[in-house]
């Protein structure tokens, strides 16, 4: 059995390319640059009024000049105009060029415009205000993204803004998702006494709906034959086979079999972990295999644990990790790293993570109460309240 630092390494230096493809922009939410987003103009490209007013030349200003005759009006969206006699003004409208000869802007709040004339009403300007300067934030060909980058709402104004209306973004892996056993029914289905409703597929697709990658999903009952049969050619058509459940040492757990069997290379099998331990993990040349145990919380955090890294450094991003301060005593015995989950609160700018009692990896309901698992590692069996700890968050 190995550990979990181990099997996190194992599992790091087995990532995949998927590819670069190219998509509408509007559709990148979530998805990772792949291509310098580089300014294809100066932000702003001209000099830009940043106030509903007028325009003048300072220098008039400044020799006492008070009142001005207007002399025209500069739209946002027009041509830029020239102030044909410097001790003359144009009203300007916010997003308009500045006009030509011009360099000052007053707001309308302190003026006053009567028979054609703008009177300065304040004492004090200077000289270039509310102006916002043609390149100040940018120059043409400055790169606003690194590659990368995860797009958000922020990074669409930008492409919008330089008109990248397609994006080079990293290719999603193609993800089928298997649940295995007899006891499991529909979701619409009323279960009998010794069946229940099968849950990891669907958590297991949200949890990668976090991470924008569709998937689709199969159900397989215990049957050796069927078993192989269907991972057969799942293994021919997708890029990742996320199973959940027969890893474990029951009758019925076939998938380690059936795995050999059909040339799955094991990269490792048990990780000493609780919960999570009877984690399988293999690949063929083609296709990435996670063998996920079966109890709902196994599941659910070896995704996070294991495949969330192993899909972002796939895709070209380290995640970083997070830390927590331990709110409560904990003592854990047995020799594995304990994935306890915990509940996440602020404290003057510090994350606190308090244990919330569950049943078990078995107990899915407790992950509804319960943010994150806190990470303490095995070489310890006391985890004093203070102490600090990796966490991997949920939420
Ligand atoms: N003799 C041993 N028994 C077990 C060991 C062990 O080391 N020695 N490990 C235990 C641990 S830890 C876990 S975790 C489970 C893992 O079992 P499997 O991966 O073989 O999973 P199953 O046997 O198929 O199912 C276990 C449990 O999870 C429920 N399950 C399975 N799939 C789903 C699903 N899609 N949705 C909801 N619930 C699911 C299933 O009904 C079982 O209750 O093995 C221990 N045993
Ligand atoms: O991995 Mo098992 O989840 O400890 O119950
Ligand atoms: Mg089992």
């Amino acid at each position: 059995m190995i550990s979990v630092k181990e099997a996190k390494n194992i599992i790091l230096n087995s990532t995949q390319n998927f590819g670069i493809e190219e998509i509408p922009f509007i559709k990148s939410v979530g998805r990772i640059l792949k291509e310098e987003i580089v300014a294809d103009r100066d932000f702003p490209p001209f000099n830009r009024v940043s106030m509903d007013g007028i325009a003048i030349d300072y220098k008039a200003f400044e020799k006492g000049q008070r009142a001005f005759h207007i002399e025209g009006i500069q739209a946002a969206g027009s041509k830029q105009i020239t102030l044909q006699n410097s001790e003359n003004c144009i009203e300007v409208m916010t997003g308009a060029v500045l006009p030509n000869n011009a360099n000052t802007v007053i707001r309308y709040e302190d003026v006053t415009i009567k028979n054609g004339i703008a009177t300065i009403t304040i004492d004090s300007i200077h000289e270039n205000q509310n102006v916002h300067p043609k390149g100040k934030d940018g120059k043409v060909r400055d790169i606003l993204i690194h590659q990368n980058k995860k797009i958000a709402a922020a990074e669409i104004g930008v492409l919008a803004t330089v008109g990248k209306s397609k994006v080079k973004v990293a290719k999603q892996p193609k993800v089928m998702i298997i649940s295995t056993g007899d006891e499991l029914v529909g979701v619409d289905e009323i279960p009998l006494e010794h069946q229940i409703r099968r849950s990891n597929v669907f958590t297991l697709v949200s949890l990668l709906e976090r991470l924008n990658i569709p998937s689709e999903t199969a159900h397989i009952t215990d049957d050796k034959t069927v078993l192989k049969q269907k991972i057969e050619t799942y293994l021919q058509e997708y890029d990742v086979l996320l199973f959940s459940g027969a890893v474990s040492k029951g009758k019925f757990d076939f998938l380690p079999q059936v795995f050999d069997e059909l040339g799955v290379e094991k990269l490792f099998h048990r990780v000493a972990q609780r919960p999570g331990k009877p984690f399988f993990y293999g690949q063929t040349n083609n296709c990435i295999v996670f063998g996920f145990p079966g109890n709902p919380i196994s599941t659910f955090g070896n995704c996070l644990a294991y495949f969330y890294p192993w899909y972002y450094k796939s895709v070209g991003i380290e995640m970083q990790e997070k830390t927590a301060i331990l709110t409560e005593d904990v003592l854990f015995k047995p020799n594995l790293t304990y994935f306890l989950q915990v509940k996440l609160s602020d404290k003057f700018g510090h994350t606190l993570a308090t244990p919330i009692k569950g049943n078990g990896s078995g107990d899915l309901a407790s992950l509804v109460n319960a943010d994150a698992f806190i990470q303490l590692p095995n070489d310890k069996s006391e985890f004093k309240s203070g102490e600090v700890y990796n966490v991997i968050r949920y939420r």
